[in-house]
């Protein structure tokens, strides 16, 4: 069948950090004593889980940044944590850090996660552990090997280990151990996993012997620190490397991605089915290839994966699988039974999801088949929480005439912060007419998010409103006034004497700012990181006004709102949201009230008591000055709701709203 309209794409991806050789990076520096400079690791959700499990063993790792110093103590130095570790959603952090606590004789630690942390298994390296004579109890029901566990470090033996997984965090978590004990470790797989762990540990003096599929640790082996700068993640690069098969037109070039050869399955999966990849600018950083792929749109064939190439592309399965069903003819995966046991069942989960939108997929015990059409997708994705399905499907939902809606957006955060925006860029939204467009769980919508503008004079409440209805439709309020903090915080530091800044100034920051979806709200991440409290400081409230008044800065603001409700449901509150901003937003909100009653809100909240007459006439003077001042900036839209919150409260206002909003999602839903 035809698309509705061609899916054009252009520009460059830097996907974020490789996620392996972000966790190896922090675990080597806290072996090594002495100095680590990292750049370019990936500050996610994942690495942030290893850089609190490493600080509470003592190690000194600053908030991840795109340039940071670990400095670490040395082995020996490693302290018990205080806390259990919290290792949310990451299998790499869990088993590695199993694997070095389990050497460290002395030192103990409970692993937390998440559910579906702790629902996958855990013996695959608790028992070679324990044959070394490390304890690890598992602490859940009997017969369950998975998270909550105690380790118990011990004094270990060496051991000559036969793996029955092609695992590089198994393989990973027996080197540490060994390191930890000072004992020679052997580790035999059956395929050859991802060997960060052995480049990283070569490049750090450990005199590792590796073959194509066992690698020996000699005894009492010392690390020393080595710099790393950490190329981007070929598993993140790989979605848009198929967003770009995918396209009718453009290209789409990804830049130092990591071209470790057991990484690189994908690309070799996209090229058999016929995609056409240019591999340039290859260099050699730490030990790693890094280069460039220029990934064009070509009509896309089925194909078989199994074997030796599943380890090499085992994460990115579930795009492969999506791409699949884009693809003419059959597409089988096999020898892929490993898949059942990350994040989510990803052989259960892809294939009940393909089903959801249409497509003739079917599931084997150790992988799945797939039959291409081109036939347009329509459902919701439920991810289970995978950030991996999340982005998989959500390229999917790029082609024009697809619809999906995907459950939990937000989850890439996992490995992949900015994905949504680098989505959104990469095939122009807003220019090709094509929606990449999530909406939560409680979005009924599919396809099309909801946009709820509220506007309002000062002191009219839109603020508090909004956040309030955001969070009654489960959806998220979007802050601009946090992106005019982010530039004006950047500002602070580049741009010298406030009152010398001009717009070109501040804004040569702006591609330092980038979002990602927080459960509750779109959250303006600066280089990557999170910086709240930052953007709080008084410097910062002092300067933002000036910021806000130049008119490129709003439009610059603008755009990152308006990336944001691209993506999800959004309540969005200001002063011309539902004109300037978003002037389709579904449902339109006009907050009006006395001035003398604004005046007497605002000296409530201020004064924390009850104002007098006096005090409310001379605020309601400035009021209506102020409101002379914004008029035609706050003028409500022509298709805008007018409430008069004068005689309701606040409550009964975000009821009206919400009951609005419903409304207008079964209109949605349900197009007349
Ligand atoms: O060691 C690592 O960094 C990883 C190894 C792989 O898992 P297995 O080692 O369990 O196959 C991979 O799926 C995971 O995303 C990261
Ligand atoms: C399986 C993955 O990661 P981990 O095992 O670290 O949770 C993944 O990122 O797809």
């Amino acid at each position: 069948m035809k698309r509705r309209a061609p899916l054009h794409v252009a520009g460059t991806i830097r996907a974020p950090g490789d996620k392996s050789i972000s966790h190896r990076a922090l675990i080597f520096a806290a072996l090594a004593d002495g100095e680590t400079r990292v750049r370019d690791i990936l500050a996610s959700a994942d690495v942030h889980a290893t850089a609190s499990a490493l600080r509470a063993m003592g190690v000194s790792i600053p908030e991840l940044s795109t340039d940071f110093v670990v400095r670490g103590h040395g082995i020996a130095a490693l302290t018990s944590p205080a806390r259990a570790f919290d290792c949310a959603n990451s299998g790499t952090t869990t088993r590695l850090l199993c694997g070095l606590l389990a050497g460290l004789p002395g030192r103990s630690a409970r692993f937390e996660g998440d559910a579906s942390l702790s629902r996958r298994p855990m013996r695959r390296v608790a028992s070679p552990l324990a044959s070394m004579g490390a304890h690890i109890d598992f602490e859940g029901a009997p017969g369950h090997d998975g998270l909550p566990m105690r380790v118990h470090g011990a004094q270990l033996r060496g051991t000559n280990y036969v793996s029955a997984h092609a695992s590089a965090q198994v393989k990973g978590a027996l080197l540490l151990a060994g390191l930890a004990s000072g004992v020679e470790v052997v580790v035999e797989e059956p395929y050859r996993s991802r060997d960060h762990s052995e480049r990283m540990l070569l490049a750090r003096g450990v005199a590792l012997e590796v073959s194509e599929r066992s690698v020996r640790l000699p005894a009492a082996q010392q690390v020393t620190a080595a710099d790393v700068v950490v190329p981007s993640d070929p598993s993140s690069a790989t979605f848009f490397a198929a967003l770009a098969a995918l396209a009718d037109s453009g290209e789409l070039r990804l830049e130092n991605v990591c071209l470790n050869p057991t990484r690189t399955g994908a690309f070799d999966v996209l090229q058999r089915m016929g995609v056409s990849l240019d591999v340039s600018e290859q260099r050699l950083v730490g030990g790693e290839l890094i280069g460039t792929i220029v990934v064009r749109p070509e009509a896309l064939n089925g194909t078989t994966i199994e074997g030796a190439e599943i380890p090499r592309c085992i994460d990115e399965l579930p795009m492969l699988a999506c791409l699949a069903s884009q693809a003419a003819g059959e597409t089988r995966i096999a020898d892929a039974a490993e898949l059942r046991v990350k994040e989510s069942d990803r052989i259960r989960a892809v294939v009940d999801n393909l089903r959801t939108l249409g497509v003739d997929a079917e599931e084997l015990p150790d992988g799945m088949r797939i039959i291409g059409s081109r036939t347009p997708l329509r459902g919701h994705v439920i991810t289970h929480g995978d950030h991996r399905l999340a982005m998989a499907f959500g390229v999917l939902g790029a082609i024009p005439g697809n619809q999906i809606t995907i459950d939990d957006p937000a989850c890439v955060d996992v490995s992949y912060p900015r994905f949504w925006q680098d989505l959104a860029a990469a095939v122009g939204q807003g220019d090709a007419g094509v929606d990449v467009r999530q909406t939560t769980a409680s979005g009924a919508a599919v396809g099309t998010p909801l946009t709820i503008a509220i506007d309002g004079p000062a002191a009219s409440g839109k603020s508090s409103t909004a956040q309030w209805v955001a969070q009654k439709l489960g959806v998220r309020h979007v802050d601009s006034g946090a992106f005019y903090r982010a530039i004006t915080y950047l500002a602070l530091s580049t741009c010298g004497d406030p009152e010398s800044w001009v717009a070109d100034d501040v804004l040569a920051n702006a591609p330092r700012i980038s979002w990602r979806l927080t459960e509750r709200s779109v959250l303006p991440l600066i280089d990557d990181i999170d910086q709240d409290t930052a953007l709080r400081d008084a410097p910062v409230t002092r300067q933002v006004s000036r910021v806000a008044q130049m008119l490129a800065v709003r439009e610059w603001v603008n755009q990152m709102v308006r990336s944001a409700g691209a993506a999800v449901d959004v309540v969005v509150d200001g002063r011309d949201i539902g004109t300037t901003v978003f002037p389709d937003a579904q449902l339109k909100v006009f907050l009006v009230a006395d001035s003398w009653e604004r005046a007497r809100r605002r000296l409530v909240q201020r004064l924390r008591r009850r104002p007098t007459d006096a005090e409310i006439a001379e605020e309601t003077e400035e009021l209506v000055a102020r409101d002379a001042k914004d008029a035609t900036q706050s003028a409500p839209a022509r298709d805008a709701i007018t409430i008069d919150t004068t005689t309701v409260t606040q409550e009964e206002q975000v009821e009206r709203i919400v009951a609005l909003a419903r409304a207008t999602r079964e209109r949605m839903v349900r197009p007349t």
